[in-house]
């Protein structure tokens, strides 16, 4: 567990990460580090920050019913809903929604199917699967416009096979245990998703 401070700060060091790599364009994104579990307490990006160049009041402590837990005049995250199901969910430590081209690119190819396969890839020893001819299924939600039931879709969608859920032409959720892991995630992910869009335009060509 962490203090709220050292949450904040893990919050604004992943947000640097992420945004040095352009997954945080025109303010999208949000991203969390769990405080406490029980009872909940998160540290969450503000509704509308700038994510590239977040300040430490950018980042609110909140319960798991949405409500702000410091004096702010900020509202949390609109996709606060996403985090607070995924944290219910599963034992994770840290959230993290980014917005990127690839992984909308591959949400909407894949959007009919529900799903997007992966079969045989190296990184997907990034995700924990170690074995020959790993085969994963990441899944993929409708973005609904009811965040609450954003919220519930993606963490109805989530399995443990595979930290993360594409929202169709949105972006990515993914987590981890600890900050480092839902980066690590996030970075595998990133990385599958470019490489199933391109090797689909290289078999299209070739
Ligand atoms: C301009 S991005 C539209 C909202 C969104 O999808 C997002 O990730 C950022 O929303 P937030 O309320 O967390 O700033
Ligand atoms: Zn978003």
């Amino acid at each position: 567990m962490h203090t709220f401070d050292e949450a904040a700060q893990a919050v604004i060091s992943l947000a640097q990460f992420c945004s040095h790599k352009g997954w945080l364009p025109a303010t999208s994104g949000n991203l969390s580090v769990l405080v406490e579990r029980d009872p909940m307490k998160i540290a969450i990006t503000r509704s509308g920050a700038d994510k590239q160049r977040l300040q430490a009041d950018d980042i609110l402590c909140i319960d798991e019913h949405m409500q702000v837990q410091t004096e702010t005049a900020y509202r949390p995250s609109a996709e606060t809903s996403v985090h607070i199901e995924l944290y219910r969910k599963f034992s994770c430590g840290s959230i993290l929604h980014v917005h990127t081209v690839f992984n909308n690119l591959v949400s909407e190819l894949y959007g009919d199917e529900g799903a997007v396969p992966i079969h045989g890839h190296e990184l997907l020893k990034a995700l924990g699967h170690w074995e020959e001819d790993a085969e994963v299924s990441i899944p993929i939600v409708p973005n609904y416009a009811d965040l609450a039931r954003l919220g519930q879709a993606v963490a109805e969608a989530a399995h443990a096979e595979v930290p993360a859920v594409f929202v169709r032409n949105h972006g990515i959720y993914a987590w981890g245990d600890t900050p480092e892991a839902a980066r690590r995630h996030l970075e595998a992910i990133e990385f599958l998703a470019e490489y199933v869009y391109r090797l689909g335009v290289a078999r299209d060509i070739g």
